[in-house]
């Protein structure tokens, strides 16, 4: 067992181990941290520049940040490294003195701010267009949709990624030894390397290599954890799996709540105060494309108005009308009298509420929060009012006991009543539903509509897309068939689907039921 002795010899020496440990770690440790954390700050700048350049209009600036990052990230490290530090050297100490340092700290930022560049490009693009859309539905600006969910969200879902370019960084600051540091800058590896060679051993490398791993694998899972919670919240994941049957229950057991409480769902007396909507000669288009062509249609105060059509036909798009997602070309849209066209659309938004085909939940935030944001963002509330009242909203859905979930922890059906307890939170007096059940398994639909055949019952003014007939034809106090841009019928739901008098919705009919 000679070859077991030597092998313990060379590398468990821990006599040589224990003597090279207090420079490890005042000297190595420090100058390898000040390495990476200094040339992961100025790649992050780098990086940002780049992010920022690479997803411009220009290509005057996309280009140089292409060139850039594919040149950086191409070289090997080693030869970025010596290209800086021996290329640049005079330069170097005329303006840093002696020391390569610097230069060593400038060569790995390089290197980093290209990889970091491209994190952010794609941290930035990977956030849903529909969470903009959420933000500015809730009233909120351009730049507060920005701030406050899209470049969060962003940063959040790269964390995990930088923390990656750290530990990079970490492990290069050991190519720094090339350039020639003096004693008092060495880095991990270059201490463990120098006390190798005075001992003829090799431990002080397997020290160092220990030391590489201290950092490097906590930090990991510490970032994978943040990671997690930050993106399931406390309850974690599958708490949220919810069945139709759940669902339903959840429901039942809010209209009880409130029937005890006074307020009584399902109950024909009203409880909201909605307005009126008065369309007139609606004309859009997407460029070239002429998307609504002169659409005439009035809703009623406290009504459901159902939009049926087949796909293309514009019914989106009339709905994006309505809250000024979308912005006419043509026609008028009057909203208890008054023109919207005229309105600041952040004002319309506060009176007309949004619900999404794919619910558009701020997945950083809880359902609570979720429900809050417009209120102390938008409306300036104090925040334990705001609870307040978010709390009421959410177990008006049923989804009191789940207020602390984020929307992973949540099924469906449980996410798009929260999407609707949102737009109810600001007090609308219209809400547009854009095929709110279309991306829910079907055993989850039935506690979505019940919602909003209650809401109907109550008051509010709703604008309804869907291919649920049968929601439309019972729920629904007018529906209205649209088809290449235009209305082609609207009237009660009997006269729609028992008596269709022109040919294109007899034959939508006969295709969808
Ligand atoms: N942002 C957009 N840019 C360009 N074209 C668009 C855009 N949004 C929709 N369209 C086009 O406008 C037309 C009408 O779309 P819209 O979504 O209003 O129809 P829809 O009746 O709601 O259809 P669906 O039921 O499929 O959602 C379609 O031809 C669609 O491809």
């Amino acid at each position: 067992m000679d070859w077991l002795e030597n092998l313990r010899r060379s590398f468990l020496d821990w006599d040589a181990m224990a003597e090279v440990l207090p420079s490890m770690i005042s000297v190595g440790l420090k100058n390898t941290l000040i390495l990476a954390a200094a040339s992961t700050v100025l790649g992050v700048i780098i990086g940002m520049v780049l992010a920022v350049m690479g997803i411009s209009q220009s290509r005057w600036l996309r280009l140089p940040a292409r060139i850039y990052t594919d040149i950086f990230r191409g070289l090997p490290a080693i030869v970025t490294i010596l290209i800086i530090g021996q290329g640049f050297a005079r330069i170097g100490r005329e303006i840093f003195g002696p020391s390569p340092f610097p230069l060593g700290i400038i060569a790995l930022s390089l290197i980093a701010g290209a990889y970091i560049g491209e994190i952010f490009r794609s941290g930035i693009q990977s956030v849903e267009r529909g969470q903009m859309e959420a933000c500015r539905a809730l009233s909120m600006s351009y730049g507060q949709g920005m701030r406050l969910i899209v470049i969060p969200q962003g940063v959040r879902r790269v964390l995990p990624a930088l923390v990656n370019q750290f530990i990079g960084n970490v492990k290069d600051s050991s190519l720094v030894y090339f350039l020639g540091l003096l004693a008092s800058e060495r880095e991990i590896f270059r201490v463990g390397q120098d006390q190798a060679v005075v001992t003829g051993n090799l431990s002080p490398l397997l020290l160092a290599g220990a030391f590489y791993l201290v950092i490097t694998v906590p930090l990991t899972h510490f970032v994978n954890y943040i990671d997690a919670r930050l993106r399931l919240g406390r309850q974690g994941r599958g708490s949220g799996a919810a069945s139709g049957l759940v669902e339903v229950s959840e429901l039942q057991a809010a209209s009880g709540a409130q029937t005890e409480a006074g307020v009584v769902i399902g109950s024909h007396r009203p409880r909201f105060k909605g307005g009126a909507l008065k369309i007139r000669d609606l004309s859009m288009a997407y460029g070239e494309l002429e998307v609504l062509k002169g659409v005439d249609l009035d809703i009623a105060p406290g009504t459901v108005t159902c939009i049926i059509g087949p796909s293309g036909s514009g019914k989106s798009t009339l709905l994006r009308c309505l809250n000024r997602l979308v912005e006419p070309k043509r026609g008028e849209i009057l909203l208890d009298g008054e023109s919207i066209l005229a309105m600041k659309p952040e004002s319309l938004r506060r009176r007309v509420g949004m619900v999404f085909q794919h619910f558009n939940l701020f997945p950083d935030h809880t359902a609570l929060e979720n429900v809050m944001l417009s209120l102390t963002k938008i409306k300036k509330m104090p925040k334990r009012e705001a609870r307040q009242i978010a709390k009421t909203r959410l177990g008006e859905v049923g989804l009191a006991g789940r207020s602390d979930h984020r929307p992973a922890g949540l099924s469906g059906g449980q996410q798009q009543r929260v999407a609707i307890a949102r737009a109810l939170a600001m007090n609308p007096e219209v809400v547009l539903f854009d095929e709110v059940t279309s991306a829910l398994d079907p055993e989850l639909v039935k506690g979505v509509l019940d919602l909003m055949a209650n809401l109907g019952s109550q008051g509010m003014t709703m604008a309804v897309v869907t291919h649920e007939m049968g929601f439309a034809r019972k729920v629904a106090d007018q529906v209205v068939f649209m088809d290449e841009g235009r209305i082609i019928e609207a009237g009660k739901p009997q006269e729609i689907f028992d008596n269709p008098r022109s040919e294109r919705l007899q034959r939508f009919l006969a295709e969808v039921l």
